[in-house]
Parts: structure tokens; sequence; C-alpha cells
């Protein structure tokens, strides 16, 4: 097979290389995307979409469960198997949408190899191919870490890679790291009827920058799960189950366990140091959060292998501006990046997003265990704090609240708006629904900022809201 030459050479087909293979495109480079399998993005097979698609069907059995508040009775009868069979049929859908993306590619620019760098404008392939390129996009991702004593367990260690896999629900699982893949996964599993235990080695639930909201996920988890704060066990396998010792004398068998310790860049294995670049001791390059460039080199770093900001939405963005930038390169342009805003799928979700709270900002708080919808709909828990400068100027926001996936986005637009508690509680909230709630620790802000509450406003709550 002969050598290869572009503009703009893309490593990694996820959500990231393939935005910034279209970007560089569109851009008037001739590109190359190379991927060793072409799997249809972490996203799509393994991540946001199958772990949402078990949560929908966790809510689901929740809500027949506790359809007896209302006077129904039901008795709902879990089927493991079709569960995960509905998971992974769905799941398939998603991924066929993006392999359908990825067929209508120009021919000849995706290259199934793995690739490492020789040099800074010099690439080999694992087919021993070699590639010139005037400019590369680093975007490998991201892969859960596996610490080595879960090594040994074998098909009974389950990480996003292939929970989704299992072809039923284990009885019981115990989930080693209490963030966003551990706790969404964990309820939703305690759900749907396994005994989960999720240990994290933290003393505390750390999802929130706020106390109040790490508090109040955690009195919501415990009512489905066990959460064993401050222990990182040690794993053995014990035939077909895992005995996990922890603190001083304890164990419990599982029948799986679900690593969920963090998802590190992939970025082992790239070369970099033959680039030019400078490592740091995890290996990672400096690189610029405004031009995804690293250093000065022709390369630019997006999505989950930059590790700054690993979710969906910011893979998609940083994608389309590396790739640009990589066409544009030496001229790279800086990227329009939006507030701080990530999510957990759990009920009640959790939210944080823009800046929290600081010392120069002030907060007010609405309370979700005694709002007139959430008790309607007999979801009454968790809370909203707003943060604002000390204009009353929004600037953020944390919370654990029914619907506060919603919730978060009018706020985060808000902030990006610029608006006040003011010019928000001028807008109009209607009756009786969750957004009503906010109006409280909005009115709390306008106070402590000591701006005025619009005229034709209400000063206080209205009954049942
Ligand atoms: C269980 C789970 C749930 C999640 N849920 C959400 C969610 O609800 N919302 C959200 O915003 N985010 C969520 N995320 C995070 C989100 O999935 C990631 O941020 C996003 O998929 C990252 O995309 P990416 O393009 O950076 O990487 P990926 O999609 O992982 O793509 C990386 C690609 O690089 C390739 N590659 C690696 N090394 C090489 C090499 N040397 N040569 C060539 N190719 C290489 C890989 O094969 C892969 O195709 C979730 C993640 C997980 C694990
Ligand atoms: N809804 C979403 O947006 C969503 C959902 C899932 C994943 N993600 C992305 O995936 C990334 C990775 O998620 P994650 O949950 O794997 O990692 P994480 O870094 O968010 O959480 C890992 C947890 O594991 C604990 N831990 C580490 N080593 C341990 C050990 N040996 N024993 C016990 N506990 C240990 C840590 O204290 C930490 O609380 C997130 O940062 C997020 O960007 C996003």
């Amino acid at each position: 097979m002969s050598d290869l030459t572009c503009d703009v050479a893309v490593i990694g087909a996820g959500t990231a290389g393939m935005t910034a293979e279209n970007a560089a495109r569109k851009a008037g480079a001739r590109t190359l995307l190379i991927d060793p399998a072409f799997a249809g993005t972490v996203c799509a097979s393994v991540g946001c979409m199958p772990s949402k698609l078990l949560i929908a069907a966790a809510r689901a059995a929740h809500d027949a469960a506790r359809a007896e508040i209302f006077g129904i009775a039901t008795d709902p009868v879990i089927d493991g198997a079709a569960v995960m069979r509905r998971v992974r049929a769905e799941r398939d859908r998603f991924v066929a949408g993006v392999q359908n993306s990825l067929d209508r590619l120009p021919p000849d620019v995706a290259i199934r190899a793995r690739a490492w760098f020789e040099g800074p404008t010099a690439l080999r392939l694992d087919d021993g191919r070699r590639v010139t390129t005037r400019a590369t996009v680093i975007a490998t991702g991201s892969a859960p870490a596996i610490p080595d004593p879960y090594r040994d367990l074998g098909d009974l260690c389950l990480t996003n890679r292939n929970i989704f896999e299992l072809e039923t629900l284990p009885d019981s699982l115990a989930v080693i790291g209490a963030g966003n893949v551990g706790l969404e996964l964990a309820q939703a599993m305690a759900r749907l009827g396994v005994q989960v235990t999720v240990f994290d080695r933290g003393d505390t639930l750390g999802i929130s920058r706020s106390d109040e909201v790490n508090e109040a996920i955690r009195t919501a988890l415990e009512r489905d799960l066990t959460l064993r704060m401050g222990t990182s066990p040690e794993p053995r396998r014990e035939g077909e189950r895992v005995r996990l010792d922890w603190g001083d004398g304890q164990s419990q068998h599982f029948d799986r366990v679900l690593l969920a310790v963090g998802r590190p860049p992939q970025i082992d294995g790239l070369d970099l140091e033959k680039t030019g670049a400078s490592l740091d001791d995890k290996g990672m390059p400096d690189f610029s959060r405004d031009t995804l460039q690293i250093a000065d080199l022709p390369i630019y770093i997006a999505g989950d292998s930059n590790g700054f900001r690993p979710i969906l939405h910011e893979a998609s963005t940083e994608g389309a501006v590396a790739g640009r930038n990589a066409a544009h390169h030496p001229d790279p342009r800086s990227l329009d990046r939006t507030p701080h805003f990530t999510i957990t799928f759990t009920d009640p979700p959790v939210a944080s997003l823009g800046e929290g709270p600081g010392p120069q900002s002030l907060s007010g708080t609405a309370d979700y265990s005694d709002q007139g919808r959430a008790k309607v709909d007999a979801v009454a828990h968790g809370l909203v704090q707003i943060h604002a400068d000390r204009h009353g100027r929004l600037i953020g926001a944390d919370l654990c609240a029914p619907q506060g996936d919603h919730l978060a986005h009018h706020l985060v637009w808000a902030v990006m708006d610029r608006v006040t508690a003011a010019d928000f509680l001028r807008r109009p909230f209607y009756h009786p629904t969750l957004e009503e709630g906010l109006k409280s620790a909005l009115r709390q802000i306008c106070k402590a900022s000591e701006t005025e509450i619009p005229a034709d406003r209400d000063l206080k709550d209205p009954p049942g809201s």
C-alpha cells in the first residue's frame, strides 16, 4: 500500500474527529479521517445513548412501582433480558445513523488504521503506511481507567464498554466510583431491581460544586441503593462472583463489578514526544483552550482527548474549531466558548453551570421539596442555587431538582444572555410549573443585590406554587 498525503489528518473518528474532518473539508482542505474501528462513536455505542436508554427503562420501572402513590395498583415485573435487548436495539439504530454519515464521506477519506506521530507533520499507520500532512487534529477520546487489581476479574468486571452487552441484569452489582458514569448507571440498575452498592474513595459525594446539592442527591440515591463513601475496596474473584473487602474486615460478594473510576485521555501510543511538544508527567501536551493548538505546532487536540471538558457538546464544538483551525494553520481563530455546563442524568438530575458559589457572589435558593408542581407530581425533592454578581446579574447555578436538566438549560441561556435576576422575573412563569419554583431564588438575589423586584410582579409565591 502506498503512503498518503493530505492537508489535514484527523486521528480518531468519534464525535470530535468526525466534526473536525467535516469542518476541515468545508474549509477546503484535503482530509484523512483515521480510526482503527469506525465503531460509531463512544457516545452512540457505549456512552451517552445506551446509558440514557438504560435510564429510560429504569424510569419506566420506577414510575410503575410508585404508581400506587396516585391510587393506581401495579405490580411491575422486570424482564432483564428484554430491557437489555431494547437498550441494544435502540443503541444500534443510533450507531447505524453514525455509520451512515461515515458512508457518505468522499472516497479515500476514511482510513482504517491506528496512527501515531513520527514527527510534527508525519504519521505512521499500523498497516505500515506513512502519512505526510500539513496539520493534524488529535481526537482520540478517553477510555475507562482500570486499576490493576480489577484486571484479574475477567468477565465479572464491567466498564461502559461491555455493560450494555449483558444478556440480562445481574442480581447484584458493585459500582466503583461515584462520578457521572457510576451514579447514572448505579441508580438505573437499582431501579431495575439489581442490588447495587456504590463505593467511592472520596469521603463525600463530589458530583456538584455545592454541598447542599451533593447532600440532596445523596439522600435521593440512598432510597435506591447503598452508598459507601471513603472506601476503595480490594477485589478478588471467587468462582463466578467477586468478593470486595474494605475498611477493617468488611466484605461482600457481588455478581458483577462496574468500574467507573475516571476516563483519562487516550493519548498513550501516539508518540507525542516525537512532535517536539513538551509533555507533563501524564504525557499530556500543553494546548490552548482558545484555539486547541498544541504549542506552536501544526497539531490541534479536541474532545475527550484533551481532558478539558469531556462531554459531548464540547467534543462536537471543539472538533469543528480544531478542524477549521487545522485547515487554516498557521492562522488559528479562537473558540467562542460557552459556559461550563454539566448534567448528571440521575433522578433528580444534577446540574452545574457557569460559575459556582464564590466569596464575591450572591446566591438565592429555590427549595423543591416544597414546590407546587413538584408536589403534584410527587417528585418534591432537591433545590436550585442560582449565583449572581453583586449587581444581581446571573453568573451560574448548581442544582438537584425534578426536571433539573431542563431548568438548567433555562439558567445557562440566561447566564449567556447576561440577564439579571430582575430581568428574569419580568418574564412570564406559567402556573403550576417547575420553572415557577425558580422565582423564589431570583427574588432572594434581587434582595441581596439591592435591586428592585420589577413593578407589577408578585413579591411572594401565590398559594400552590
Ligand atoms: C457511559 C457514558 C455516558 C456518557 N453520557 C454522556 C452524556 O449523557 N452527555 C454528555 O455530554 N456526555 C456523555 N458522555 C461523554 C461523551 O460520550 C464523550 O464526551 C464523547 O463521546 C467524546 O467524544 P470524542 O470524539 O472526544 O471521543 P470518542 O467518541 O471516544 O472518539 C475517539 C475515537 O478515537 C479513536 N482512536 C483512539 N486512538 C486512536 C489512534 N491512535 N489512531 C486512530 N484512532 C484512534 C477511537 O477508536 C475512537 O473512535 C458519556 C460517556 C460515557 C462513557
Ligand atoms: N451525563 C454526562 O454528561 C456524563 C455521563 C457519564 C459520563 N460522562 C463523562 O465521563 C467522564 C468520566 O466519568 P467517570 O464517572 O468514570 O469519572 P469521574 O472522574 O467523574 O468519577 C470517578 C470517581 O471514582 C472515584 N474513584 C477513583 N478511583 C477509585 C478507587 N480506586 N476506588 C474507589 N473510588 C475511586 C473518584 O473519587 C471519583 O468520584 C465524566 O467526567 C464525564 O465527562 C458524562
